[in-house]
């Protein structure tokens, strides 16, 4: 019988869930997709459901009362061991791994079983990662009531990260703090770029420690990574996935002052504050009331590109600003990289699906020599990886379906012996 992965990606907005058949030979380790089901738009309700498996595909199924990643999670799994067409998860028993996508994982250079030590882990480090870390864990509690049987796997987003350099992640604040608390760039979206690594090394028949890319991860949460021989050299993302771009909800990198002069209550404890999280006013304004949210009403940057199109005031500004600060990341990593560039990669929902943003990104950063194909832009069609570059172009423009759940499960059948001996 093959063992059944589970494999579990809690975004700020969505809750993404594969379920994979190890496959028939040991020696292989490609996971074998059996169904995808995706619950989105947690931050712009209702939330919607797109499953697929083999030709059955539901899409923007409107749900009503799911309203976090736990309630995603239980609804998926509810209807993967009630879908009459998936026998191979006919009941919860059969799940034998199950992979958890864990935003913050401090200084874990790789994944761990969750064990009541990692979890505290990770739970300790839930006020870096406040609208993340908490939702994970309480998709791993569902689990071990749920499916006591299974083994827990936690992924990490920053694990990608350890490889920058002390002079890139370090902040220029006083030492002797920053070192007993912590305080550096770690850098998140880590197993969506392990996965882009993977997939441009494929798609361009190239070693991938030969690899340069500037890749944009550009989701509810956006960041930007300049990978160097396939090891991210920077990232836009940083103690916290609030620095760098600016997200659904999240404002990005502003002047640490102005917190000061938005509010007197900047450092008091959020009433969001819980025993587990510890989170001031400033930190929820920032994360949770900020981005696209505070500036246009909607949390959907397909409602935004439109009205951007539509000549709307308010989404133009939202749309001009994100294109503004992604190209202030392109045009830097491009000259780390000494303009030896392999590609650069959009990805993520807006990377993916937002032709318009691709664009007005490319134009902004055409001098460098990246230039698009206008109709291959327009509909890059279903394959992992398309080259969306005008023939010609000094340099390629990918857009890579970034797959984190497919990322995780090929880690579980590498790391499997690791797993199974503890
Ligand atoms: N057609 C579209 N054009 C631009 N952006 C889109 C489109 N469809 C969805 N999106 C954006 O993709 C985002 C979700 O990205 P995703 O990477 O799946 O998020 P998460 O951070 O939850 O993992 C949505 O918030 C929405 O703004
Ligand atoms: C790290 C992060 O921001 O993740 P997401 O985009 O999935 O919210
Ligand atoms: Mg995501």
């Amino acid at each position: 019988m093959p063992e059944i992965i589970l494999s579990i990606n809690a975004g700020s907005s969505s809750v993404k869930i594969s379920v994979y058949a190890s496959p028939p030979s040991p020696s292989s380790s490609t996971p074998h997709l059996l169904a995808e089901a995706v619950v989105e738009g947690l931050t712009a309700p209702p939330a919607k459901l797109n499953y697929e498996r083999g030709d059955q595909k539901i899409k923007n199924q409107e749900l009503k009362d799911i309203n976090t990643q736990e309630d995603g999670f239980k609804y998926i799994l509810d209807h993967l061991t009630k879908d009459e067409g998936l026998p191979e998860l006919a009941k919860r028993e059969d799940i034998k791994f199950t992979c958890h996508r864990v935003v913050h994982g401090g200084d874990y250079p790789k994944s761990q079983i969750i064990d009541s030590e990692t979890y505290h882990h990770i739970e300790a480090l839930s006020d870096l990662a406040p609208l993340h870390n908490g939702p994970a864990l309480s998709i791993v509690k569902a689990v071990s009531t749920l499916l006591p049987h299974a083994t827990n796997i936690a992924y990490f987003d920053s694990s990608f990260h350890t490889s920058i350099p002390a002079h890139i992640h370090t902040y220029p604040i006083d030492q002797t703090i920053a070192k007993k608390n912590k305080l550096r760039k770690y850098g998140f979206h880590g197993i969506s770029y392990s996965f882009i690594v993977h997939a441009v090394g494929d798609f361009l028949q190239k070693p991938q420690d030969s690899l340069n890319i500037v890749a944009l991860h550009l989701g509810s949460g956006a960041s930007a990574c300049c990978i160097k021989a396939g090891k991210s050299l920077d990232t836009s993302m940083g103690l916290t996935p609030l620095a760098g771009l600016p997200g659904a909800t999240r404002s990005g990198s502003i002047d640490p002052s102005l917190m000061f002069h938005f509010t007197h209550s900047a450092g008091q404890p959020s009433h969001a504050s819980t025993e587990h999280l510890h989170i001031t006013r400033a930190e929820e304004i920032l994360n949770k009331n900020s981005g696209w949210k505070s500036l246009t009403g909607t949390t959907d940057f397909g409602a935004i590109s439109k009205g951007w199109g539509e000549g709307d005031e308010t989404m133009g500004l939202a749309f001009d600003i994100f294109v503004d600060r992604i190209t202030n990341y392109v045009a830097p990593y491009f000259t780390k990289l000494d303009g030896k560039v392999d590609a650069l990669v959009f990805a993520g929902g807006i990377g993916e699906r937002g032709s318009q943003l691709r664009k007005a990104v490319v134009e902004g950063v055409r001098c460098l020599g990246f230039e698009l194909d206008e109709g291959k832009n327009a509909n890059p069609g279903g394959e992992v990886v398309t080259d969306i570059s005008k023939e010609g172009a000094r340099y390629k423009t990918l857009v890579v379906k970034t797959d984190e759940q497919l990322e995780m499960a090929r880690g579980v059948l590498e790391d499997k012996e690791r797993f199974v001996a503890q």
